[in-house]
């Protein structure tokens, strides 16, 4: 079995991240080498359940781990307060004592929601990220983000708060459907937009091979984690370039605030991907980036399936204004000013504090489907 490890260098809170096929079978033994013997929560949601809960169990027994398992409802409203009551409420009831851990068993919703529970228990559990999406083994289980959703904005309420070992199976992605597999998809993509031209070149080469599996699709795992866990070791709390990683994301988490966290309507993924399209469509418009380069990023998007713009979206949207008082909760904003993540070319973002609140809303208007 080949397994990848690529370390997020934090000082004493180093951690790994373990990639390759057959981690869950091996979780228990891995988890018991690095925190001897600790008992365990496993949080996790109904598919990822039916699909990949018992051999975890097994392997958890089997290294002498006990554990109990909270299973939610997938999808995005799971991301709320009342699902947080139920995973704190789980663990306390398991009486997991602080030394003890949360594991993290699905996609970015189990781990940013498991996340948070063990960051508040008992002022700080430790935590373990087994991530079973695309798009959690690229991104979310990677940098210690954690949090909920608000009726207010996405992820509005939350902590820092980093693992101890991430688990990602690569063979967990085998269960996961076509469009989540796309939506993860998404922030691949992102890591090329941000810095990384020539790993934006090879995935336009490669997209195929990635979704059909083999070691492409490993490699892109790899490459993304190794680009995520620079970022966080420079800049853990986001005091600077780690807001280079929300690119996509202001406008992405307006549309999925707008469409009510509706999965069916849109996910994460789909949004960032509408995101990224229009942060370089603005680009162009403020005259950052050129044109060719804004198409070149939604021919690349839309080739693999994944929507472009804000007509894609099914149903009707909120008007401009009201996206505008989406965005104006976003969390980069400082002392009521806007700040995007734009970009001068494939691979040039940069960040961008005090845009304009009437230039944001005039691009909205543009683009706004209605
Ligand atoms: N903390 C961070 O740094 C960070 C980064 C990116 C995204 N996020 C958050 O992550 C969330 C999105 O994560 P996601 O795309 O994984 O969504 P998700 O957790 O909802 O998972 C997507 C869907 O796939 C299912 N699923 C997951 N793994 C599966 C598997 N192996 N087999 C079958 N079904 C499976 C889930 O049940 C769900 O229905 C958003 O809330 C986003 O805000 C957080
Ligand atoms: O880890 C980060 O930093 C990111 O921005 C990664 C994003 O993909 C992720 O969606 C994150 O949760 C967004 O962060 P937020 O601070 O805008 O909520
Ligand atoms: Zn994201």
């Amino acid at each position: 079995m080949s397994i990848e490890t690529v370390p997020v260098r934090l000082g004493d809170r180093t951690y790994d991240i373990l990639i390759g096929a057959g981690l869950i079978a091996r979780a228990g033994e891995e988890i018991v080498r690095r925190l001897p013997g600790v008992r365990a929560a496993i949080v996790t949601d109904g598919h990822v359940a039916a699909a990949h809960l018992d051999p975890l169990l097994a392997s958890l027994e089997g290294a002498g781990v006990g554990s109990t398992a909270i299973t939610l409802p997938p999808g995005e409203k799971t991301k709320s307060f009342e699902a947080l009551q139920t995973v704190v409420d789980g663990v306390l009831a398991a009486r997991l004592e602080r030394g003890d851990a949360v594991i993290a068993l699905g996609g970015g919703v189990i781990g940013d929601l498991a996340g948070f529970a063990s960051g508040i228990v008992r002022r700080g559990m430790r935590f373990v990220q087994m991530p079973t999406s695309l798009l959690a083994q690229v991104d979310s289980s990677v940098g210690g983000k954690t949090g909920i959703n608000s009726t207010h904005g996405k992820n509005l309420v939350g902590v820092f708060h980093q693992p101890q070992l991430v688990l990602a199976d690569t063979g967990a992605l085998d269960t996961l459907s076509d469009r989540e597999f796309r939506a993860g998809y998404a922030e691949v993509a992102k890591y090329g937009l941000i810095d990384r031209p020539d790993f934006f070149a090879w995935l336009e080469d490669n997209w195929r091979e990635i979704f059909e599996g083999g070691p492409a699709r490993t490699r892109a795992i790899a490459e993304s984690c190794r680009a995520k866990a620079e970022v966080v070791a420079r800049d853990e709390f986001e005091t600077g370039d780690r807001a280079l990683l929300n690119l996509g994301h202001t406008f992405g988490h307006a549309l999925e605030g707008a469409t009510g966290y509706d999965s069916g309507r849109l996910v994460h993924g789909e949004g960032v991907a509408i995101g990224m399209a229009l942060a370089h469509r603005f680009s162009s418009r403020l005259n950052l980036c050129s044109m060719d380069d804004a198409l070149r990023v939604e021919r690349h998007l839309a080739a693999v399936g994944l929507p472009t713009r804000m007509a894609d979206i099914p149903g009707d949207l909120p008007d401009a204004d009201r996206l505008l008082a989406y965005i104006a909760q976003d969390k980069k904003v400082s002392r009521g000013a806007l700040t995007f993540i734009l970009t001068r070319g494939v691979g040039q973002a940069f960040i961008a504090r005090d845009v304009p609140s009437s230039e944001v809303l005039a691009f909205l208007k543009e683009n706004h489907p209605r």
